[in-house]
This record gives C-alpha cells, structure tokens and sequence, in this order.
C-alpha cells in the first residue's frame, strides 16, 4: 500500500480507470494506493504526482456520472446534496488562493467537465468557454447577481447557459447599503477608532457631529432589486423622500412610496414624496444621501466623475455597493481629499481587492471589502441557485419563467422544481422556459 497526497488530485484524475478499478481510494485527506507495486508504471505515475502544482480539489460522490466543478467552497452543503443525488460527482477546488487564474480554472475543467460553477472574481471569456465547450460542458454559473465578469457572447459563441443568483441577495446587500449610509452620515467608524485610540475624555457639544436622515433625501441610481429594497429600508427607516434615477420607471416602489406617504399624513406625520428625475445629475443635485445599485456595463462605467462629484451637496453621503469600476476611485480620492464633510461608504472598489492610493487615509471614508451578500441565509441561497442552475441546464430542464421569483428553490424542506433559476443568456440560446 503506497499513499498520495489529496492535492496531488489533479494527476491522481488522468488515472481514473485506476480510481474506478479501487486501486486509488478517496480518503478524507489522502489517496490511498491499493496494490501499488501491481500497478502498471507506479513509480512514474507517484512521480509525476510529486512534481505537478496541482490545484487541490476535494471530491464528492466520485461515481457520479455528470462532473460538476466548483472553483470555491461555498457555505452550506445543500447544493452539494442536490448536485450529487442527481448523478453528479461534484470537485470543490480547495486552493488557497483567493483568486484562481484562468490557468488555474482550465486546469479545473480538465478534459471532461459537465458543468462549473465560478465566482465573480474570476474572468469567464473565450477561453474559458471554449475549453469548457471542448470538455463537453454546456452550463456555467456565476455565485452572483452581477455578471460583468462574463463574456456572454463567448458563451453564446460555445453554446454554454450562463446563470446568476438574483434575488436571494437582495434584502442583504440592501441592508449592507443601508449600513454603510448610516456609517457614513453618522461617523461611526471614526467614532469607534477615536474611542479604541483612548482619544475619549468626556462628552463635548462638537464631538463626531454627523448628518441627520428623518426629512433628507435618498437618491438612488439604478432602482432594480437591489436599489428598490434599498430606497424602502431608507424611506419606512427614515422617512426620507426618494429620487431616483433609472432606465425603465419603478412603479412599485413609486406606489409603494405614495402608500407610506399617505399613511403618514394619516398619522399626522409629514408626509414622505418620491420623484423619477430626467437626468441623473438631477438625483446628484437634490439628495443627501446617494446609492448606487446599477449593473455594471459601458453605460455605467465611471458614471459618478470628477464633473459629477463637483455637482453633488458638500455634505452629501454616497455609498456604492453594486462594482467598483461604477466610480472614478481616483478623483473620489481627490474629492474626499478636498471635501471633508462629503463622506462615502464603500463594499466595492476599482481595482478590487485595492484600494486607490490615498483612500484608505481619508477618515470621511468607510470601506468594507465586498461583502454586502455576506449573510448566511443568502450565502448558502446563492450556493444553491448556482448549483441548480448548472444541474438544469445538465439534465435539460427549462429555465424558470421569472428570475425575480426563486423562492420555491430555496425551500429546504421541499425538493426544488425541475427548472433552471435564472439564466440570462437564455433567449440567445434558445432554451425552453418553464411554466409557472
Ligand atoms: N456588493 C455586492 O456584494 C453586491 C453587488 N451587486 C451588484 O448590484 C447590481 C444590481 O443588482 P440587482 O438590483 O439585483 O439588479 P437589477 O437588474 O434588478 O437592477 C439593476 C438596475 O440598474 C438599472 N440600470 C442599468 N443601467 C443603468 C444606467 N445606465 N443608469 C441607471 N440605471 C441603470 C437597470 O435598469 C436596473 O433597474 C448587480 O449587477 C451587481 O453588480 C449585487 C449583489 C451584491
Ligand atoms: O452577487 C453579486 O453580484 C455580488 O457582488 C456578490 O454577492
């Protein structure tokens, strides 16, 4: 009996009639080699092993017929049950490094692959679509929302789905917004450095003034899910009255905001009032605190500039949780330089995982690094959208009717409905869609 390291897996996977004959066995933590000196060119096999740089996987259900990688562990293990009792022999790439290359990522998808499921940190384009193609894989999810790290017409090119994980996110990424706005207008991490310094010698009439919500204005640019929920947190909280600014008109979130408006009143409460603005320098110009939810696209890109910045109030909050590249880093550097009481909070950065130079000094900044989904529940929710995504698309289900409806997959006391969640290059390729 002879043994080989677990990472050394990437090798141990070119021998896989070897595996299947049991003379390689997955152990927790190694591979045990039956028989060693029985099999043919052991020495030459173990060596080879040895002098690889393997990429570490971890393996389940290693007699399933459809292999599904999935570059990260992700939380829960949900996905992994729904995966593995639908046939599929599922590899979880246990690398240390935070963000694999696409080097990396091809190696993962090897010679046969059915299916991945990939992060937003990762580049999904020509060549990644054209090995998976190859490999005989036609689905590929994102564990996001945001797919702006996707080529879709590469995928499209190659015939692989795409999917992403809407809704599941929502509610937490909003409620990170809503964090950040009030850490920012509030002083709150300058607060707590001041105070864990020793700085702290008694109350003072001018100490860490911030800026009052009830009766200002939310701006949000880009009133989607995200950006939606986001407005409603800052309105019913704060009662706040809403700009926003956005392609298509947000009619429920208008609706809503008239409801809560007249419940107020009914109340004797000043009543709160939303506006759709023309312009998006309109929503800059009027509002005290600005959120911004778009996707991120050619349209958005840099959308808040030097010129921008200059139009918004002096003591405005802005906060970005949607991509970094959504501002110009640099000249916000420069704005907060120059702007003490402009102050921003932000999940996202330009050049992610760094900061501008110059950002991390500014005391009327706070930063948090990307985690606006961070919450358990949506963790594991998103876990199990992109899972079945790629399961769908592998055993041929349709794609579910309305991506802002995926609930029922969500369900862990029911088993999920045959259906893909969401798919957004669904119509390009043609795929069925499910009835409701
Ligand atoms: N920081 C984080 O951890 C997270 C970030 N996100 C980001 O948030 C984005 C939004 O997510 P959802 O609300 O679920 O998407 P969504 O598709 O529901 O909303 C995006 C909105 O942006 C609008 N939009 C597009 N182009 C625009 C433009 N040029 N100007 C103004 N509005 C524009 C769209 O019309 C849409 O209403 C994602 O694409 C992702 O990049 C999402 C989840 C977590
Ligand atoms: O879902 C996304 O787009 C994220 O940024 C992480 O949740």
């Amino acid at each position: 009996m002879d043994f080989v390291k677990k990472e050394d897996k990437r090798l141990i996977a070119k021998y896989e009639d070897l595996i299947s004959r049991s003379y390689i066995v997955h152990k927790p933590n190694i591979y045990e080699c039956h028989s060693a000196t029985s099999i043919p060119n052991f020495q030459l096999i173990k060596s080879q092993l040895e002098m690889a740089k393997p990429i570490s996987i971890e393996v389940w259900n290693p007699s399933g017929k459809y292999r599904v990688v999935s570059t990260k562990s992700m939380p829960g293990t949900r996905w992994i049950r729904l995966l593995t009792d639908q046939d599929c022999r599922v590899e979880i790439c246990t690398e240390k490094k935070t963000i694999l290359s696409v080097d990396d990522i091809l190696a993962l998808i090897g010679d046969r692959c059915d299916g991945v499921i990939g992060q937003l940190t990762e580049d999904w384009g020509e060549v990644l679509f054209s090995a998976l193609k190859r490999a005989g894989g036609t689905a590929f999810s994102n564990m996001a929302v945001g797919y702006n790290n996707v080529d879709i017409n590469a995928a499209n090119k190659h015939g692989v789905a795409v999917g992403n994980t809407p809704g599941v996110l929502t509610e937490t990424t909003a409620e990170l917004a809503a964090s950040l706005s009030l850490a920012a207008a509030r002083r709150i991490v300058e607060a707590d450095q001041f105070m864990r310094a020793g700085l702290y010698d008694g109350w003072l009439p001018h100490l860490f003034v911030g800026n009052l919500l009830k009766g200002q204005t939310v701006g949000v640019i880009g009133a989607g899910r995200i950006g939606s929920a986001y407005a409603r947190m800052m309105i019913e909280g704060f009662k706040m009255n809403l700009i926003y600014y956005d392609l298509y008109q947000s009619t429920r979130l208008e609706k809503f905001v008239t409801a809560y408006g007249q419940f107020l009143q009914a109340n004797g409460e000043q009543p709160v009032t939303w506006k759709r603005a023309a312009t998006m320098e309109d929503v800059l110009r009027e509002a005290d605190v600005i959120s911004l939810h778009p996707v991120l696209d050619k349209t958005t890109y840099h959308l808040i500039n030097k010129d921008r910045l200059a139009i918004m109030k002096k003591e405005a909050v802005l906060v970005n949780a949607s991509r970094g590249p959504v501002i110009d880093e640099a000249a916000l550097v420069e704005h907060l330089k120059v702007n003490p009481m402009f102050r921003v909070g932000l999940d996202v950065f330009e050049d992610e995982p760094f900061m501008k130079p110059g950002l991390a000094e500014q005391k009327n900044a706070v930063v948090v690094p990307h985690i606006a989904s961070a919450s358990k529940w949506t963790r594991e929710g998103m876990a199990t959208l992109a899972a079945l995504n790629v399961l769908g698309k592998i055993k041929g289900y349709p794609v579910w009717a309305d991506a802002n409806r995926i609930e029922p997959f969500l369900n862990d006391n029911s088993e999920p409905p045959a259906a893909c969640p969401s798919i957004v290059n669904a119509k390009q390729l043609g795929l069925p869609i499910a009835k409701l």
